[in-house]
């Protein structure tokens, strides 16, 4: 059985004491669910974050990391610095990272392969832009993006990796991918992952959906056979929206 997720993507959103209310609501409120629940606050709060969630089955993770082990990156986070605040879980690729950070097929590469030599499971984002789409090279693009960045990793690897299919034209923009077009491009992914590593990789991958999940539309995406749960921006930042979110798979 492939795991159900639904994972909260903070962004550049909540300080301190916005980040303990935030995560003092979701502990209150939080239901019993058979999904992985996981919240990706800022770097500057991750170590409170696992504070405030002890005893609490919410998942701490990150938006990101630098592809080298230490050095002179002034500015960066590395992936043992993550381990040891108890991070075990890291987004890459997202496509603001790819966008307003300059992130590349191959920068991601590297990304990769440090989060699995340090043993951080990887949530993986890619995803079209509109163009893309309404040129009709949508599958193609996300082809060349999985292909680019994680068909040199082997077969057990992929115990590491959740995917994570993120549209550009609907994230923070109100606009969803219909549940169809979600599905569509779930099996797409399933398909091109199962082709190259194998059936077994590609029943037992997690593929999320994220742009503009919120609480009117949750269920109706999630209820899709080849998507596995979401990576939620928006929607993430209300305690009430996330647990609908979290009820809805
Ligand atoms: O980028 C996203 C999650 O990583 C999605 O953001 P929104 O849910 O705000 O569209």
């Amino acid at each position: 059985m492939r795991r159900k997720i639904v994972a909260g993507n903070w962004k550049m959103n909540n300080d301190l004491s916005e980040t303990e209310a935030l995560l003092n609501d979701l502990i209150a409120q939080m239901p019993s669910t058979h999904a992985s629940v996981m919240v990706a606050p800022t770097f500057v709060n991750l170590f409170q974050a696992f504070t405030v969630l002890k005893g609490h089955d919410i998942e701490v993770i990150a938006q990101n990391m630098h592809q080298e082990e230490n050095g002179a990156y002034t500015g960066e986070i590395s992936a043992k610095m993550l381990k040891s605040v108890g991070v075990n879980t890291v987004i890459l690729g997202h496509s603001e990272r790819r966008a307003y950070f300059g992130e590349t097929d191959e920068l991601l590469v590297a990304k990769v392969n440090t989060a699995l030599a340090n043993d951080l499971e990887i949530v993986f984002c890619f995803g079209e832009e509109l163009e893309d789409r309404t040129s009709g090279n949508h599958f193609s693009l996300v082809e060349s993006q999985l292909r680019n960045a994680l068909f040199h990793l082997d077969v057990a690897d992929w115990k590491g990796i959740v995917l994570a299919y993120e549209p550009v034209w609907a994230i923070g923009t109100g606009e969803t991918a219909s549940p169809e077009q979600a599905q569509e491009m779930h099996a797409f992914i399933r398909k091109t992952i199962a082709d190259k590593f194998g059936s077994e990789v590609g029943d037992e991958v997690s593929i999320l959906y994220g742009g503009s999940v919120k609480p009117a539309n949750a269920a109706e995406i999630f209820a899709k056979e080849d998507v596995d749960g979401g990576l939620i921006g928006g929607a993430a930042l209300k305690a009430a929206d996330f647990i609908a979110i979290i009820n809805a798979i």
